[in-house]
């Protein structure tokens, strides 16, 4: 079994609990359930910079890239280096995150937030308005197009955006529907960990002009925005480039001022 079956199978574990701990209902009572999500997608479009940056601890390629930042000083950190959102990952088991992470998150920002989650049942959208998100992530590599549409389709109807990644031509082809805002290009391979910035620049023209493309993973610096925003890009997930650092907040604003000044 490849690593993203296994996240798979225990995450269908995990959410199948979770379900029996917490009734929907509850989800749509609480208080954040109702609030009014900023939108990412507009945020790219209106942005010189489009950076999402990422709350991330360790992952299965990485085992420690930051055990020490507390979620809440790393959000008002990345809001006050002026990102356009946050990424939070929410996994557990793999990259050392919980729902707790994203709600301390939104208690300190009013940023769009992403849930960063391996999504597979509508529940976890609730879950993800309850816990204050404005975005989620759809994977195409654990998802049929069925799945997509359902899932896009129930998130746009709580008012939240709808990022799906992809990571080749037949993943994007089995993906574009109207029910997603932007689309995402992962440089890194989920099931092999190999990164490479060609996967976001030879698949960015099969992606239409109405969706936000976003370059994920593996952006080290600016001079690879600088040619990303050529293939049409405008918005750049960073993840452990700021977390590997001490202070992820402050790494995000210069490399931000940084973009500015190219
Ligand atoms: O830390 P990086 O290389 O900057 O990557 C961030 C983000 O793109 C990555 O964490 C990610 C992209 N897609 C995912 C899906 C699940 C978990 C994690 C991810």
């Amino acid at each position: 079994m490849n690593i993203l079956d296994k996240i798979v199978a225990d995450k269908r574990k995990e959410v199948d609990l979770r379900k029996a701990l917490i009734p929907v209902k509850q989800l749509e009572n609480s208080v954040l359930f109702n609030r009014v999500s900023p939108s990412l997608a507009s945020a790219l479009r209106a942005s010189q910079t489009g950076i999402i940056a990422e709350h991330k601890r360790r992952s299965p390629s990485k085992s420690v890239i930051n055990q020490n930042e507390n979620v809440q000083d790393v959000a008002l950190g990345y809001a006050k280096a002026g990102v356009c959102g946050m990424s939070v990952l929410t996994d557990g088991k793999y990259f050392g995150g919980s729902l707790d992470d994203l709600l301390l998150a939104r208690a300190s920002v009013d940023i769009p937030l992403l849930r960063k989650e391996f999504v597979i049942d509508e529940y976890q959208i609730l879950e993800a308005k309850a816990y204050g998100a404005d975005v989620i992530l759809l994977i195409a590599a654990i998802l049929s197009k069925e799945e997509i549409r359902q899932l896009s389709e129930f998130a746009k109807s709580l008012n939240l955006d709808v990022l799906l990644e992809v990571h080749n031509l037949e993943e994007l082809q089995k993906s574009i529907m109207p029910s997603l805002d932007m689309l995402g290009v992962n440089n890194r391979n989920l099931k092999t960990f190999e990164v490479s910035l060609e996967t976001s620049k030879s698949l960015s023209a099969e992606i239409p002009e109405e969706f936000v493309k976003v370059s994920e993973s593996g952006i080290s610096n600016t001079s690879a925005i600088k040619e990303l925003k050529k293939y049409g890009y405008q918005g750049f997930l960073i993840g452990e480039n700021f977390m590997k650092t001490d202070n992820p907040g402050k790494n995000a604003k210069i490399f931000i001022e940084e973009l500015k000044s190219l």
